[in-house]
């Protein structure tokens, strides 16, 4: 392969790796218990969906939530990272949603079934364009926001976050190998909620970016 840029992580065909119940907030919205420590998931890199298509909402799903969420961009492969270097893995930054079919995630968790199903489908994980590290000097100091047909849904600050960006890099990456092109989505602030047919979704990071998206709905595999 020729020359690739971090710059087109969706492209690369690497991990995304999800922190769930990362806000009090929002564990206590959906009567989660606080973590002790990071809640983790995994969904393929099939789920990327970039502004100019459509998220689908999963035939099998009539709950659709957004959840919108800090992305970290991985630049530098490791394992075992030490808090204190973790930043150095950073390359940057991407807005994401966390698109979750909240009707089969509710089914899963009472079976004591995995989330796969829930979180892992195709168009699960919109993204925005590569967002440089100097352009976000401190993540913990973030403003995340989410419209849903011009209507504020979510708002809510990196400041909240249970586990921090540099505490989530070291702590996966004693649980699996990072690599170069991974994408960390590090959870989402409270007002989760409903998206339908022809909603259109924004989101943004305050001063620094947006992005919009249609919802259409995935026909059945059997129509
Ligand atoms: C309950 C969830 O769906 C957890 C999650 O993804 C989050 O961001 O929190
Ligand atoms: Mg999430």
């Amino acid at each position: 392969m020729g020359t690739r840029s971090v710059t087109r992580f969706w492209e690369w065909g690497r991990k995304i790796i999800c922190v769930g119940r990362n806000y009090a907030e929002h564990a206590k919205e959906l009567k989660n218990e606080l973590p002790t420590e990071p809640v983790l998931f995994l969904k393929p890199p099939t789920a990327y969906v970039k502004e100019g298509s459509e998220i689908l909402v999963p035939h099998y799903s009539s709950d659709l939530h957004h959840e919108v969420e800090l992305g970290v961009v991985l630049g530098k492969a490791g394992r075992e990272i030490p808090l204190s270097s973790a930043m150095e893995h950073v390359a940057g930054y991407a807005l994401c949603l966390d698109m979750t079919a909240r009707d089969v995630q509710d089914k899963c968790k009472a079976k004591g079934l995995p989330w796969t199903l829930a979180k892992a489908f195709d168009t699960s994980c919109p993204v925005s364009d590569f967002i440089p590290k100097e352009r976000i000097p401190d993540p913990a100091r973030v403003e995340l926001w989410l419209k849903v047909n011009g209507v504020t849904r979510q708002r809510g600050s990196t400041a909240h976050m249970i586990f921090s960006v540099p505490y989530l890099i070291s702590y996966i990456s004693g649980v699996m190998a990072l690599e170069e092109g991974d994408l960390i989505l590090t959870g989402t602030p409270k007002g989760v909620g409903a998206v339908h047919e022809h909603d259109e979704i924004q989101a943004g990071i305050d001063d620094v970016i947006s992005m919009t998206f249609k919802v259409s709905r995935r026909a059945s595999i059997t129509q």
